[in-house]
């Protein structure tokens, strides 16, 4: 399981790169072990291009080394407290992708103008407080505004996106989607003001997108 994980995790940052919501090191993914106290995250500041799966990092879930060479991520304290205290995550990740970090630069919550956001976010993607890296803030203000909440995603103020989801795979997606909805919402605000949908339609949109969009049982 601990292999299979390394290779998913690595080829996960990979992603961060494609979608274009890294430089340089910055961003990190994990999973969370199945029925182990334990998470697979990156090692820290090494280049993308560097990442292997022997080099993915295990540590237990007070973020403490448990098997790898290298220094586990900067964020592996807030990755750790998201898990002990959502059970339901199974992922998390970090990216300072430029229009969500701008939203988080200006400490304000991307509203929910568009049915894309509608879809992946079920409402408005929150912010977050601002704390420092290295300790549980992190992660204390990303379970504080998540808990509750149906976005997957908190612009975490003055620092940038976290996302979470029921797998790594997904807390990646709503990454990427996070950092597309904040572009669009971007250009619109830059254009003229913006009306959030009514939340009925919100409600009809994202139980639909959450449960019959693709190829979902009873989607025909
Ligand atoms: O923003 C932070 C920490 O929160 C960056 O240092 C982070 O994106 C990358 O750090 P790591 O290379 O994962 O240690």
């Amino acid at each position: 399981m601990i292999g299979r994980l390394r290779e998913e995790v690595c080829a996960l940052h990979a992603e961060l790169i494609r979608w274009g919501l890294v430089t340089w090191t910055a961003g990190n993914v994990s999973a969370r072990v199945p029925g182990e106290d334990l998470l697979v995250i990156k090692p820290s500041g090494v280049g993308y291009h560097e990442l292997t799966p022997a080099n993915m990092v295990v540590c237990d879930l007070k973020g403490t080394l448990v098997e790898g060479e290298h220094s586990p991520s900067s964020d592996t304290e807030a990755h750790a407290y998201v898990y002990r205290n959502m059970p339901e995550v199974g992922g998390v990740v970090h990216t300072h992708s430029p229009y969500a970090t701008a939203w988080a630069a200006r400490g304000e919550p991307i509203p929910c103008s568009i049915t894309a956001m509608a879809d992946e976010f079920g409402g408005d993607i929150p912010v977050g407080p601002f704390a420092l890296i290295g300790s549980d803030a992190i992660g204390r203000g990303i379970v504080e505004t998540l808990r509750g909440h149906r976005s997957p995603a908190v612009l975490m103020r003055q620092h940038g996106p976290f996302t979470i989801g029921r797998t790594a795979k997904a807390a990646v997606k709503a990454a990427v989607m996070c950092e597309d909805v904040a572009r669009t919402m971007h250009f619109a605000r830059q254009l003229g003001s913006v009306e959030r949908l009514p939340a009925a339609a919100v409600d009809s949109l994202h139980d639909r997108y959450q449960n019959v969009y693709g190829q979902q049982k009873g989607a025909r």
